[in-house]
């Protein structure tokens, strides 16, 4: 299966925290394609560190809730305290999409609930699927990211600054 995995940092090295996420990821997720590396103003809980978020495309084998259990564990593994919501985190790994499903149950919803009002999940998920189109809004993502402000979301840097796998191609995994 195809998902997209939202992955943000605002404490520590936060280029060496999405690093280590992605070397981290290919039993969980082999990564297939990533975003450039976005610094981004602060959702939610406005006074705490700026963020770097990145979107990628990976390939799994899980279902969706033990991607979901693995994903939590990699963030436990790499460090990441229990912390208040929206607050300050070393890593956040979060699933936007999973193939073409959509899953309402207490713990997992997909696609992710707010990712159509973040420009910090939109604007590098449109690097890689402008077209994709949202599961519940029938619009692509493109349209979708065109509505928000993205004023808070600046290029940092692109995917090889971040790509633990040799050198960085579009279209070659490694
Ligand atoms: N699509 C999803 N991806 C990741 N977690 C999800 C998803 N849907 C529901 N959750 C639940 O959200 C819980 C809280 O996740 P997390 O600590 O990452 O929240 P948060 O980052 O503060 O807020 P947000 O989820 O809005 O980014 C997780 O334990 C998980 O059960
Ligand atoms: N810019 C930005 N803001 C956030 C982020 C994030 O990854 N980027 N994650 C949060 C956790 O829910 C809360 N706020």
């Amino acid at each position: 299966m195809i998902v997209y995995l939202a992955l943000g940092t605002n404490l520590g090295d936060r280029l060496q925290n999405l690093r280590q996420a992605l070397a981290a990821l290919p039993p969980v997720a082999q990564p297939r394609r990533a975003s450039a590396v976005y610094e981004t103003l602060p959702w939610g809980i406005t006074d705490q560190p700026l963020f770097l978020n990145m979107v990628i495309e990976a390939e799994t084998y899980l279902a969706p809730q033990a991607l979901l259990g693995e994903l939590k564990a990699l963030e436990r593994r790499l460090g990441r305290k229990e912390g208040i919501r929206y607050g300050p985190r070393l890593i956040d790994l979060d699933i936007l999409l999973y193939d073409e499903a959509v899953i309402d149950l207490p713990d997992l919803c997909i696609p992710h609930p707010r990712m159509a009002e973040r420009a910090f999940v939109l604007v590098p998920l449109c690097d890689l699927y402008p077209h994709g189109r949202h599961p519940h809004l029938g619009e692509t993502f493109e349209a979708l990211r065109a509505r928000l402000d993205c004023s808070g979301v600046r290029f940092w840097a692109g995917p090889e600054a971040v790509w633990p796998f040799g050198p960085y191609s579009e279209q070659e995994v490694t």
